[in-house]
């Protein structure tokens, strides 16, 4: 099948090289270094899903309709990644593989003809370097089929994408996209601290500071009506558990996480971001928790804190100590 990836980084990086591994036909948007290096000697996967050398073809925006597209920015660019490539874009299934819970709706209203499918990687990968991706950890990557009239679309999307890398269909994406959320708690760390999130996750005082924010969330998702879907895991049942426990108990849950994501240190797209010198996805995690909060006039101090430290580190390049993070979060209480 002609499919088509937009965005070259650790998750188009990582989808390209396996459907291309499958057989399909592959072509990616790519910039800069990224770009001249798959043109020039393809585009190597290494990790947990094994090694491969992919030649898709790559250019900087499509130039022809493939069958299927999958999006694959970060949030905030994903409005001027498929404005770039919507004549080519027009009709066709577009499965939007992205962190929060914004991507759908970003997409739709840009491709209103186009059946949109929403994604969300279960795996972790780090670009290295121009050229290679490693895949740190390996999961599914979970499909919502909530829409009745495109359920037969997101099949489809699920039976090809399953041909390359696992994949689970779920009837109640919007819970799902609150689960990853939850995940997505343990990125802020790692990005303010340069660790990884294992290190952040098991430390004493950075893993009690992310149980803190991630029940917050938790609370905030269970006050405004959410019902978690099952993900890695994490579910309505586990989680209004662990909204009621003390942080002690609570502890529990990041350091499972922690020992899931594997020895191979996990930077969390977050840090990875950082470590380029771009702009983060900051706002669309830990900043969707506080706009959930202010939209039903509660607040999310932990999560608006965390938010803050994560464009601190992105203006200043500095990554922050452990001891100044304890001292902020001591005085927020
Ligand atoms: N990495 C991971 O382990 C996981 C990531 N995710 C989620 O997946 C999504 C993608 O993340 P990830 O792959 O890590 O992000 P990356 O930053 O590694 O990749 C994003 C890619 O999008 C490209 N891009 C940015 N703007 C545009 C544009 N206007 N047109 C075309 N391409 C563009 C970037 O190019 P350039 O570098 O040139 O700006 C980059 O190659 C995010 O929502 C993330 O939260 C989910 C689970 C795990
Ligand atoms: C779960 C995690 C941390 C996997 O890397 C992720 O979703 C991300 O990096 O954005």
């Amino acid at each position: 099948m002609r499919i088509a990836v937009i965005g070259a980084g650790a998750i188009g990086g990582t989808i390209t090289a396996l459907l291309d591994r499958a057989g399909h036909d592959v072509a990616i948007t790519a910039r800069g270094e990224q770009l001249t290096t798959i043109s020039s000697s393809g585009l190597r996967i290494s990790g947990g899903w094994g090694e491969h050398l992919a030649r898709p073809r790559a250019s900087a925006v499509l130039d022809a309709t493939p069958e299927m597209a999958f999006i694959c920015t970060k949030a905030q660019d994903a409005a001027d990644a498929i404005a770039a490539n919507a004549e080519w874009l027009t009709g066709i299934p577009v499965v939007i593989v992205q962190n929060g819970l914004d991507g759908v709706r970003v997409a739709e209203d840009l491709l209103p003809d186009s059946p949109i499918v929403g994604a969300i990687a279960v795996y972790a990968a780090s670009y290295v370097h121009p050229g290679l991706i490693d895949v740190t950890a390996a999961g599914p990557t979970v499909i919502g089929i909530d829409d009745p009239t495109r359920r037969q679309i997101a099949a489809e999307v699920s039976a090809v994408l399953g041909e390359a890398m696992p994949t689970e269909l779920v009837a109640d994406f919007r819970g799902a996209q609150w689960s990853k959320l939850i995940v997505n708690q343990v990125n802020a760390m790692p990005a303010i601290t340069g660790l990884s999130a294992q290190e952040t996750l098991v430390h004493p005082v950075l893993g009690h500071i992310v149980t803190a924010s991630m029940r917050e969330a938790v609370r905030i998702g269970f006050a405004t009506g959410v019902r978690f879907a099952s993900l890695q895991g994490l579910g309505q049942t586990l989680l209004r558990a662990f909204a009621l426990a003390p942080i002690a108990i609570g502890r529990v849950l990041p350091r499972v996480m922690a020992s899931r994501m594997g020895d191979t240190p996990n930077p969390g797209s977050t840090l990875q971001s950082i470590r380029r010198g771009q702009p983060t996805e900051i706002d669309f995690l830990n900043g969707a928790v506080v706009r959930a909060a202010s939209a039903a006039g509660l607040t999310a101090p932990i999560n608006e804190c965390l938010t803050e430290l994560v464009h601190r580190v992105e203006k200043s390049g500095d990554f922050l100590e452990i001891e100044e993070v304890a001292a902020v979060f001591r005085r927020i209480g």
